[in-house]
């Protein structure tokens, strides 16, 4: 049996990151990931990415999907103005048990919702649940074939708003090319690529912006 990679990485934080100091949770695991095991977390170079579109958005509610270890959520959840509030679906249990403890260490539970399940069982229910009219951020980092699938029931059930920004990660590796061609070739969107690298590797990889326009 022994310890999963979440699990490791999870020690990692408790031994190497200060409780209540987001920053050094997120270097412990970006040390974590290029030191001792890979693992796939949006990563420092494309984090980067993400922190400046979530500091130009500032949004009041933001909703992720994919948390796998919560390394993303807490970049995003440290950015959140005053009153702010992130939604992060995940639907593997383990990874959600080791995405709570991460947040927790960061202090940023108070701001940030882990919801347990699939995402397409879920956004149906998200505003009578929670109380949300509609997203002014939406991160993107799940399974690549419900990218698509996803943002169509986002908007099916009026969960963007006009000027809602989308950013998705792992646009070229491992790839979402339906939901790409969508985007780009919607009229209700403005998109715009960002070209990066996977996380802790050289490979090509980018995060892609889209603006939706109602
Ligand atoms: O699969 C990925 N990420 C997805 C995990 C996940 N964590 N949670 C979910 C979820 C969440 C709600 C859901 N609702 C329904 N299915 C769901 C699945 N999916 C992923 C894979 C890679 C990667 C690249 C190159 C390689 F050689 C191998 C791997 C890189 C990345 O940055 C990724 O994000
Ligand atoms: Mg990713």
């Amino acid at each position: 049996t022994g310890t999963t990679r979440p699990q490791r990485l999870l020690r990692a934080v408790q031994e190497r990151a200060t409780r209540g100091d987001s920053e050094s949770v997120i270097a412990a695991i970006d040390h974590f990931c290029r030191h001792q095991e890979w693992a796939m977390n949006v990563g420092d170079e494309k984090g980067f990415i993400l922190d400046s579109v979530v500091s130009e958005v500032s949004p009041q509610t933001a909703l992720e999907l994919g948390t796998y270890c919560g390394y993303s959520t807490v970049r995003i959840a440290r950015l959140l103005p005053p009153g702010g509030h992130l939604i992060t679906l995940e639907f593997n249990p383990n990874y959600a048990a080791v995405a709570r403890q991460v947040i927790a260490w960061a202090g940023l539970e108070d701001m940030v919702q882990v919801v347990e399940g699939a995402s397409g069982d879920w956004i149906p229910h998200l505003r009578e649940h929670f109380g949300i009219e509609s997203f002014d951020f939406v991160f993107l980092d799940h399974w690549k074939e419900l990218y698509l699938p996803d943002i169509k029931l986002l908007e099916e059930c009026g969960l963007l708003r006009k000027g809602t920004v989308l950013l998705a990660d792992n646009v070229v590796c491992p790839g979402t090319p339906d939901y790409l061609e969508y985007v780009r070739k919607s009229q209700s969107y403005e998109s715009h690529y960002f070209g990066s690298h996977l996380e802790y590797t050289r490979a090509e990889d980018g995060l892609e912006k889209s603006v939706y326009l109602g």
